[in-house]
């Protein structure tokens, strides 16, 4: 098969092969700061459907985030359906999970139990790499962006806030017609609000305490 045309093959390996080097400690101390970030948000619900996902490949460890989430919030993983769709389901430690075919874990579940992305109120999304406007860099499958391109025209819920390594912000990114933009993203080091767009950029973000 040929090379993929695409000059974000190339961003996408550097950014992932820079996330999975990290120092254990490193992951562990940066996902708490995550945790804190998340759960302080404006939008943070206090009820309701919000979603996650199960950490692969050097991806922040939502862990701290899920365990401290308020009691009225039920938390859900993403289960690959066919054809790209992306469903999600309630998932509580102990539940049964099977592999996907990218061999990540996701909730055993008949497909009663499947929710759509519309009935999440909150959406952490794994990223790669996100850009100032809230761009955001993916595995490269389109699977989010398929999903969630009905929020291209309608405001949020659900909230999309990416979650990284600071290392994983970058200057510049471009959009692609699809890029369903994040309202939010949180890394170890701050929260970067991309509905501020009209402030300076030193203000855009809410420091680390
Ligand atoms: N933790 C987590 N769960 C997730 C995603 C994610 O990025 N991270 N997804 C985000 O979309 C969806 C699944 N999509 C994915 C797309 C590609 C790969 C991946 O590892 N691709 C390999 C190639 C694998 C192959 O060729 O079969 C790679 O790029 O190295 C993983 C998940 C839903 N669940
Ligand atoms: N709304 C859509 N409808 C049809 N195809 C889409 C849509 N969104 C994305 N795609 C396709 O998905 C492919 C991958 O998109 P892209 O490289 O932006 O993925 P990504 O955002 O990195 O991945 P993900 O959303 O899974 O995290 C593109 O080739 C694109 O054609």
């Amino acid at each position: 098969m040929s090379p993929e045309p695409d000059p974000r093959r190339q961003l996408r390996e550097d950014l992932r092969r820079r996330r999975r080097t990290l120092p254990a400690a490193e992951r562990a101390a940066a996902a708490e700061r995550v945790a804190r970030h998340l759960l302080a948000l404006p939008c943070a619900p206090r009820t309701g459907h919000v979603a996650g996902y199960w950490a692969s490949d050097g991806e922040i460890d939502l862990e701290p985030w899920r365990q401290r989430l308020p009691a009225g919030c039920s938390y859900c993983l993403p289960v690959l359906g066919k054809g790209f769709r992306l469903h999600f389901a309630p998932w509580r430690p102990g539940d049964a999970v099977v592999e996907n075919r990218f061999g990540i874990p996701e909730p055993d579940v008949p497909a009663s139990a499947l929710l759509p992305a519309e009935a999440m109120t909150l959406m952490v999304l794994p990223v790669v790499g996100f850009g100032p406007q809230g761009q955001r860099l993916g595995m490269g499958g389109g699977w989010y962006d398929r999903n969630l391109a009905f929020r291209r025209d309608r405001p949020a819920p659900p909230w999309l806030v990416g979650a990284a390594f600071e290392l994983q912000r970058l200057d510049t990114l471009r959009a692609e017609p699809w890029d369903v933009p994040l309202d939010a993203a949180c890394t170890e080091a701050a929260s970067h609000d991309f509905h501020s767009r009209h402030r300076p950029p030193s203000s855009e973000t809410t420091p680390a305490e």
